[in-house]
């Protein structure tokens, strides 16, 4: 019975691309809540439980969308085995009476430094879209950036709850659009600009390929961009998405968005300090460390084993972030003890929005920074500015003096 209902929605319409307005028709099964009876009834305990309960209550091409990386899948476990290779080298007798996980980015005040990813379509987890996922973030007194390709458009989002938002930007072949969406961000109170940087196309998600993932309502470019995508076979979102794309972007639009924007500017998709001493003489505020979940370049390398590697080439002058493999307190520990101010969640979020929908997300937020809280207790480390480098020992350690 399962097995034939996902069957169906597995192979549920796709979009067409090429009437006049390709983005206002959503695939038949988009909106859907998905969680089914009598596989949604172990309570998980941690963030990698959700992914289990995601797997069961999405179809099968949603969730290998979400849990999927490109080619090999090479990068995809070695974010996660990056952090693993890191060990916490704790301190005792600090009195850790009172935990303080409090920070602020950009000088927004949140309650600790875990924000949401920007993430695509999360009408494909549940009917509430990121509508859910921002009130979740709200609850938790965090930062929601909110995807260029998200299915609730930029306006619906901001007016559904206060939580503090960034937009997420593509820089499209309708360089008008990219401004207009700028233009929108701003006005309807979006408080940064991140510039996805790391996708002049689309990487090879195999997984999409087989299954011919469907395309979906990008809301944001709703009556303003229209695709005419020919293509029958493969995934049908990289073939849109790399029809919309402008892959000649270089350093020197950075200049271009500075122009047309006041709000702070944080660069995603940074993995080199050749590319993070770029960033900062471009004048970006902020840096992400990120490989794009493992989606775009296989072999990249696990963004925590390049951190250091940006954070000492930035030098202190902009604030570095990370994602990528997150998915314990002790992971967000080992970053934050190697230099960055904060790490982004991104596939957790999602299967909890699948799983549980408002209060998965919750309840995934809720968990890592109850494991950070523990983890900074058990280390020694009653604030996050007592994380310190020589808090972690990592594979390549060269702190002879601190031994
Ligand atoms: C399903 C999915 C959709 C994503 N969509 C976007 C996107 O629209 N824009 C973007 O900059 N990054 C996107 N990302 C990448 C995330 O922002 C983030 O870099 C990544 O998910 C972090 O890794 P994690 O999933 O291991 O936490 C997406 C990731 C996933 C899994
Ligand atoms: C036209 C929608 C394309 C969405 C791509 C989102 C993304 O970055 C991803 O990793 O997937």
């Amino acid at each position: 019975m399962l097995h034939a209902f996902i069957s169906k929605i597995s192979v549920v319409n796709y979009l067409n691309f090429s009437t006049h307005s390709p983005l206002k028709a959503a695939p038949s099964s988009l909106g859907q809540n998905y969680n089914i009876k009598g596989k949604m009834s172990s309570e998980p305990v941690n963030v990698n439980d959700f992914k289990e309960l995601a797997r069961n209550a999405l179809p099968k091409m949603y969730y290998d969308y979400y849990a999927g990386g490109a080619e090999d899948e090479h990068t995809l476990r070695e974010n996660i085995q990056a952090f693993h290779r890191i060990t916490i080298r704790p301190r005792v007798l600090v009195d850790v009476s009172q935990i303080d996980m409090s920070i602020t980015i950009l000088g927004y005040p949140i309650s600790a430094p875990i924000l949401v990813a920007p993430t695509a379509a999360h009408k494909l987890a549940i009917r509430e879209g990121e509508l859910a996922t921002a009130r979740a973030a709200a609850a938790a007194k965090t930062i929601m950036i909110l995807s260029y390709s998200s299915t609730c458009s930029m306006e619906e989002v901001a007016s559904s709850c206060n939580a503090v938002r960034f937009f997420q930007l593509h820089i499209s072949k309708r360089r008008d659009i990219s401004a207009l969406l700028v233009q929108r961000a701003e006005r309807f109170g979006y408080k940064a600009i991140v510039l996805t940087a790391d996708t002049p196309r689309l990487g090879r998600r195999e997984a999409d390929i087989r299954n011919k993932m469907i395309g979906f309502p990008v809301k944001n470019l709703e009556g303003l961009m229209s695709i005419d995508v020919k293509s029958d076979h493969g995934s049908k979102l990289e073939a849109y998405y790399n029809e919309m794309l402008d892959a000649s972007i270089r350093w020197e639009d950075i200049g271009w968005l500075r122009s047309i924007t006041n709000l702070p500017i944080l660069i995603k998709g940074i993995l080199t300090h050749e590319d993070a001493t770029k960033a900062v003489e471009g004048g970006v505020d902020g840096i992400i460390v990120s490989n794009h979940g493992a989606r775009q370049l296989d072999f990249a390398p696990a963004t925590v084993s390049v951190l250091e590697e940006v954070v000492h080439a930035v030098k202190g002058k902009v604030p570095v972030l990370l994602d990528g493999g997150v998915r314990r307190g002790t992971d967000v520990f080992k970053a934050l003890a190697l230099g960055a101010q904060a790490v982004l969640i991104g596939r957790p979020v999602l299967f909890g929005l699948a799983a549980k929908g408002e209060g998965g997300v919750r309840t995934v937020l809720e968990m890592l920074k109850n494991e950070l809280e523990i983890s900074m207790s058990l280390s020694g480390c009653p604030c996050i500015k007592d994380i310190t480098r020589s808090h972690v020992r990592t594979p390549d350690h060269k702190l002879p003096s601190m031994l």
